[in-house]
């Protein structure tokens, strides 16, 4: 392996460290300290572990967290009552509905409803727009994340070539607007792009969220760029075990890349870190 490993578990315990100072200073100044309040719908079981993450995190840091565990037959109508109630609540500062959520409930229609002060995942049409506008708001916690792992491996990244695969609200739209933002020349791929690989060899930066197991193949990428792998995929052994794997061909990658990020231990603990991150910012700004 030729590249540097950026290691995501150490820049996510040092940002969680400082959040950390910040929640003890804003709880000395408002006698209360930062509340995040999550909400999860159904039993899928890599969000409850994700859930069970996010209260222990946030209280690590001093906060307080709140926690909804609903069943997977809940009523849209009833999770927007229960938005509505955590609106409402002066105590909660930051809200966050754990994705997917069921079929029969609309995502937009629950995105929608969350206060965009209190929407600490990023997703709220308002935080959206600021986003592409390039002004101040509540940005989505992993390519929040991504952008600090690039940006503190490469430095000033205006003018480099940027590939960002997949377009999904969570992370390839909001990846490529804050790329955008910082002056590089971003291409948003997805399942329809011609000849991705030929997109893939120009960009200096890729960013990889499919949810492909090893999509991206090592000789794609062009010698030097850094390398970010958003992608978790559990996949059987044939021992009966199973292990993470991400949308890059780790290995084949690394020979050429000039950084790259492992699954795990890369980008997947830095969505935490910062979901820790934004619950401070929206407290201090409501406050
Ligand atoms: N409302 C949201 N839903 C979802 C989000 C989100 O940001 N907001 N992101 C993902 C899941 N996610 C957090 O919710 C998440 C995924 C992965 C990790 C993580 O630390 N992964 C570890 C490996 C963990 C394991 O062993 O399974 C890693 O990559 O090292 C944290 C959070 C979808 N839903």
């Amino acid at each position: 392996m030729s590249a540097q490993l950026i290691d995501g578990k150490a820049r996510a315990a040092a940002l969680r460290a400082e959040v950390a100072q910040g929640v003890a200073a804003f709880t000395a100044a408002h006698g209360r300290a930062p509340g995040l309040t999550v909400v999860l719908v159904g039993d899928d079981p890599a969000s409850a572990v994700y859930v069970g993450s996010k209260g222990k995190a946030t209280r690590e840091a001093g906060m307080v967290s709140g926690e909804y565990r609903l069943p997977a037959d809940t009523a849209e109508a009833d999770l927007l009552a229960l938005i509505a109630q955590l609106n409402a609540d002066p105590a909660v500062d930051g809200i966050l509905v754990q994705m997917p959520l069921p079929r029969h409930i609309d995502s937009d229609r629950v995105i929608a409803a969350i206060d965009p002060a209190k929407d600490v995942d990023g997703l709220h049409p308002v935080n959206t727009g600021l986003l592409v506008s390039g002004r101040k708001g509540l940005v989505p916690c992993t390519p929040s994340g991504c952008m600090l792992l690039i940006t503190e491996a490469m430095g000033n990244i205006a003018g480099a070539e940027a590939v960002v695969i997949g377009r999904s609200i969570l992370v390839g739209k909001p990846m490529a607007a804050l790329l955008t933002n910082a002056s590089a020349t971003v291409t948003l791929a997805h399942s329809r792009t011609r000849d991705l690989a030929a997109h893939v060899a120009r960009a200096d930066i890729v960013v990889a969220a499919v949810g492909i197991p090893n999509m991206v193949q090592g000789d794609w990428i062009k010698p030097g760029a850094c390398v970010i792998d958003v992608g978790i995929n559990r996949i059987a052994l044939p021992d009966g075990k199973s292990r993470l794997i991400g949308d890059v061909d780790f290995a084949a990658a690394a020979s050429r890349a000039g950084w790259i990020t492992p699954v795990p231990g890369g980008v997947g603990p830095m969505t935490i870190a910062c979901l820790l991150a934004n619950t401070l910012a929206a407290a201090h700004a409501r406050a």
